[in-house]
């Protein structure tokens, strides 16, 4: 018999719910009950029935809360490594003064991160507008995976964002070396943010120079496709000689009488190359040669990320894949989704900034009736 990969529990809190339901609803029919046989306004009676009904529709997301759980340590006894689906990573940023390019960059990091063999994860990148701060940014992130990568590994790092990393405090050691070169591409963004371009002194290499003056005429309203290979898992390596994922950058051409800049379309852009990407690299023109990016071409699984969001787990694709690998479960099952929590709140979240009743409650409430409603990050779908 195949080992259990997950279970869920029903939550301790749901007898508790039916109580208070069943003696909610008994208040609520002798209320109504008075209103019929003492003489109050009609508008009075709908206003109660109005508000009965809205409660009663949001019992739905009390009725079953259930937790899942998983077993990380049984994924080995049901798949080989080398039978792990391919993971494309899809995430999109659009302006970076709004989503600054550092953050970005860190999201981006947090994916390469994950804990799955380099040469079955991609992460793919659409920057709508095609911004040169952005690309900077992606540039100078694929250069510190190198040693972020082997850092993670390594030191078993959970928060594998380095944004939210350093953010937590405490680093010593190798951890205060590591923040010091985070802090140097921090500068060296800042300092392109600051003057609004891409400054070629900036830049080391010839061939990144190269890149940013083709680049000379784009405006974030006006420009071509843009398709750029910023890591290759055949060939890059980091500093332990350990392979790392493929990075892929993409802008969707631009061009002022036809505005498109919104996150579905980047999505789809995204998938559609990734497709060609495993069928054909001759319709492409890359910058740089995607020689062999891909070479498998069956069952893919595809998280999807805000830019503004960064995955804090990277056992994250072991855990949603335990899901995609039960027979059982599988055939019903469109999506895998992670909750969604927020930092830099305050003790007390005064403002709600948490969203408890959409990303707490209602999540796990509709995860034991038929699911939950795909809030558009950390989510992850099988093709
Ligand atoms: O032209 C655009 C505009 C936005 N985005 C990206 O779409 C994502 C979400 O946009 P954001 O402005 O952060 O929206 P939020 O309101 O913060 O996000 C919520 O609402 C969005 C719209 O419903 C959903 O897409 C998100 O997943 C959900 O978290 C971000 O990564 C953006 O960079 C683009 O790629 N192109
Ligand atoms: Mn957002």
């Amino acid at each position: 018999m195949a080992p259990l990969l997950h279970t869920h529990q029903i939550h301790p809190r749901t007898t508790l719910n039916h109580l208070h339901f069943l003696l909610y609803s008994l208040s609520l029919l002798l209320l109504l009950h008075h209103h019929t046989t003492t003489p109050s306004s009609f508008l009075l009676l709908l206003a109660d029935v109005f508000l009965g009904f809205m409660w009663l529709l949001a019992q739905g997301y009390r009725w079953r809360p259930v937790r899942c759980c998983e077993f990380p340590e049984l994924l080995s006894k049901v798949i080989a490594s080398k039978d792990l689906p391919a993971l494309d990573v899809f995430f999109c940023t659009a302006d970076p003064y709004k989503e600054p390019p550092v953050g970005v960059a860190s999201t981006a990091l947090s994916a390469l991160a994950f804990d799955y063999p380099s040469d079955r994860l991609s992460v793919y990148v659409s920057v709508d507008g095609g911004s040169d701060l952005t690309l900077f940014a992606f540039f100078e992130a694929a250069k510190f995976a190198r040693c972020w990568l082997p850092f993670c590994r390594e030191n078993g790092v959970m928060e594998i964002s380095p944004e939210a990393y350093f953010q937590s405090g405490g680093c010593d050691g190798e951890a205060e070396e590591m923040k010091v070169m985070f802090e140097s591409l921090k500068e060296r963004v800042d300092c392109a943010m600051e003057k609004g371009y891409v400054d070629l002194n900036l830049v080391n290499s010839l061939e990144e120079k190269e890149i940013f003056k083709t680049r000379k005429n784009f405006t974030l309203e006006d420009h071509p496709s843009i398709i750029q290979v910023l890591l290759e898992s055949k060939k890059d390596k980091d500093i332990t000689s350990h392979p790392l994922p493929n990075m892929i950058y993409i802008s969707r051409e631009k061009r002022p009488a036809s505005p498109h800049n919104f996150k579905a379309g980047a999505l789809n852009a995204l998938i559609f190359l990734c497709h060609c990407l495993r069928t054909s690299y001759s319709s492409f023109c890359l910058h740089a040669k995607a020689s062999s990016l891909r070479n498998h071409d069956e069952r893919n699984v595809d998280p999807t990320l805000d830019c503004d969001t960064c995955s804090n787990d990277p056992n994250a694709p072991q855990r949603a894949l335990y899901y995609f690998l039960d027979k059982d479960f599988s055939p019903n099952l469109s999506f895998v989704q992670f909750p969604q929590r927020y930092t830099g709140i305050n003790k007390n979240d005064i403002y709600s900034g948490e969203f408890k009743r959409v990303f707490i409650l209602g999540e796990e409430g509709l995860d034991g009736l038929q699911g939950p409603n795909y809030v558009g990050t950390g989510c992850f779908f099988s093709r």
